[in-house]
């Protein structure tokens, strides 16, 4: 488990109302900078539940969050995600992944508030290697570079805003990525979890 009693999701305090069980870590940032990837294998590497707030609202609705947007436009997907969000906030013990527009909904950025909140940071180089702008993405489906460009510079003083840490991703594998969080945070990875360095044979 996490070495770090203050964020130990299992720790005596769990009940306790003023200091009650949180999620591990709250992963941010723009399209490309790896949340969904680097959440689940930090949750792997924790022992801990992973839990994306894309996916969820997927599941939830049924469809994709591209047909999200077509169907009933982006006003509509900002309320089912900060509703998916606080509820994730609320339940959650385990590493959290924010879509990548979540942090720009004020009642978000409030309800983040307290909570271990990491910020993994990318350059345009890097998120267009990644995610190579396919039509998946609605925000970005016009002049996909240029928009990602004025996205993240937009929403750049949010992401540190709310952040409590910040991860540069720039030349890392997700696994250093993971490394680096973890570092930043202050924890080790349980030896039992199956994906840790030093898992048991
Ligand atoms: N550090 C990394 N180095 C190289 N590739 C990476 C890294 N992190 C993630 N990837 C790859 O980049 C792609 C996008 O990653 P991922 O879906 O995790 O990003 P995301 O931040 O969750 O994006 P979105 O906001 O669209 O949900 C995936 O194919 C993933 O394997
Ligand atoms: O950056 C954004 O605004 C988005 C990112 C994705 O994670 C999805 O939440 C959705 O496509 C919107
Ligand atoms: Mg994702």
């Amino acid at each position: 488990m996490v070495t770090s009693d203050a964020l130990d999701p299992t720790s005596a305090d769990a009940t306790d109302a003023a200091t009650a069980p949180r999620p591990v870590a709250v992963v941010v940032g723009p399209p490309g900078a790896g949340k969904t990837t680097v959440a689940a294998a930090l949750a792997d590497r924790l022992g801990v539940p992973f839990h994306d707030v894309d996916l969820a609202i997927e599941q939830q609705q049924g469809r994709s969050i591209s047909d999200i947007f077509v169907d009933d436009g982006e006003p509509v997907f900002r309320e089912l995600e900060r509703d998916e969000v606080a509820r994730a906030l609320a339940e959650q013990r385990g590493v959290l992944a924010l879509g990548g527009g979540a942090v720009m909904t004020p009642e978000t950025q409030q309800a983040l508030k307290g909570h271990v909140v990491v910020f993994l940071d990318v350059t345009i180089a890097d998120a267009s290697r990644r995610i190579g702008f396919d039509r998946s993405r609605p925000l970005l489906s016009v002049n996909p570079r240029a928009s990602w460009t004025a996205m993240m510079n937009t929403r750049r003083p949010t992401y540190q805003q709310v952040a409590t840490h910040r991860v540069d991703t720039a030349g890392r594998t997700p696994d250093e990525v993971v490394d680096a969080v973890l570092t930043a945070l202050g924890l080790t990875a349980t030896p039992d979890a199956p994906d840790a360095p030093n898992a048991p044979a």
